[in-house]
């Protein structure tokens, strides 16, 4: 059947769902075209089916679909952000990388080469889907491109600056730390959000000090409030190049059920798409969304959850187009400045 697409601003957007019904059909995310059936992007979503390094249960590899079939639903509006995302940017479907399950070295190899090719006309990256190791190819495909170590909002129950497991440096409980022993992350401004759980041991937190970490706790956030926690937050990133990694178990178990690792006392959706709005204006330049477990998932709760918050990761990084053309054209600001 023919696709009949949204398009505005020379932008082509999602299937028009007023004349074909979201359920039908591919998915892609939010029904957004494939990069092959548009020009250029500004902004690409990007699945990453990996999951060989988890510590508990399997399944993430099966996030990136899951996360764009709970997409199909998405509407091409966002009213928090007065913003249509797919008007004032090309956003587009990349399809999913191909990753070696057998060989972590060689997946975070291929991740970070195809993240940098994905990049290389000034496009940038929203990941879906996989496990926690993908964080460290595609922060240093990230670093690469920024020219520098980038800033780090990293939103997780777990640190994940644990050294080894069973003697593997590369897996989903150690990417922050490789991160920072490879200089890919600008230390004076990474920061955990929704962190909670038992630890191994005390020393856990005192190697994370180490590096250079600041702990927004999920109490915090539950006892501070989103503002102050994302004045924060805006106030240790400042004007710097900005990854953001979300790992979906940063949510409750109540929100988010499907996924490798659940700890209990978690953020709730509200609180981190309300702390995600609060970062616009910030030097964005890439994020992924991770952990997403189908097979221990319910009634699609975590998928649904994943594809929000990948759409307002698009959405901010829409936004930064918007403005960067808007700042063109009045020939002042940066993107730091336009908050
Ligand atoms: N990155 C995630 N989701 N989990 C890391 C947990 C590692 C551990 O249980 O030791
Ligand atoms: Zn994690
Ligand atoms: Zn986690």
């Amino acid at each position: 059947m023919e696709e009949i697409r949204v398009q505005k601003n020379g932008n082509i957007g999602p299937v028009d769902s007023s004349r074909i019904p979201r359920y039908s059909g591919a998915a892609t995310f939010a029904l957004l075209p494939r990069l092959d059936q548009v020009e250029r992007a500004d902004v690409k979503v990007v699945g990453i089916p990996f999951d060989a390094g988890v510590s508990y249960r399997p399944g993430a590899r099966f996030g990136s679909t899951a996360v764009r079939e709970a997409s199909r639903l998405l509407r091409p509006y966002h009213p928090a952000l007065d913003l249509s995302p797919f008007e004032v940017a090309q956003v587009a479907d990349a399809g999913d990388m191909a990753v070696n399950p057998f060989n972590i070295e060689e997946a975070i190899e291929t991740i970070q080469a195809e993240a940098l090719e994905l990049t290389e006309d000034g496009a940038s990256l929203v990941t879906i889907g996989g496990d926690h190791t993908i964080a460290l190819p595609l922060l240093r495909a990230a670093a690469q491109r920024a020219g520098k170590p980038v800033a780090l909002l990293h939103f997780d129950a777990h640190l994940d600056t644990w050294d080894t497991y069973f003697g593997a440096a590369y897996t989903h409980g150690t990417p922050f730390r490789r991160a920072a022993e490879e200089g890919v992350i600008d230390t004076d401004a990474v920061s955990h959000v929704g962190t909670r759980g038992p630890l191994y041991g005390k020393k856990d937190l005192e190697d994370d000090a180490r590096f250079g970490f600041g702990i927004y706790t999920s109490a915090d956030v539950f006892r501070m409030g989103v503002d102050k926690v994302v004045a924060g937050l805006r106030e240790r990133v400042g004007d710097r190049p900005l990854y953001v990694s979300i790992d979906i178990d940063v949510l409750d178990p109540a929100h988010a059920p499907g996924t490798g690792t659940p700890e209990a006392g978690g953020m709730t959706s509200r609180e981190l798409l309300e702390i995600l709005r609060g970062l616009r204006g910030l030097n964005l330049v890439g994020a992924d969304v991770v952990e997403v477990s189908p097979a221990y998932d319910h009634a699609e709760i975590t998928a649904v959850a994943a594809s929000h918050v990948a759409y307002d990761l698009v959405s901010l990084l829409a936004d930064q187009v918007a403005r960067r053309a808007d700042g063109a054209a009045s020939g002042t600001e940066t993107a730091a400045e336009a908050n």
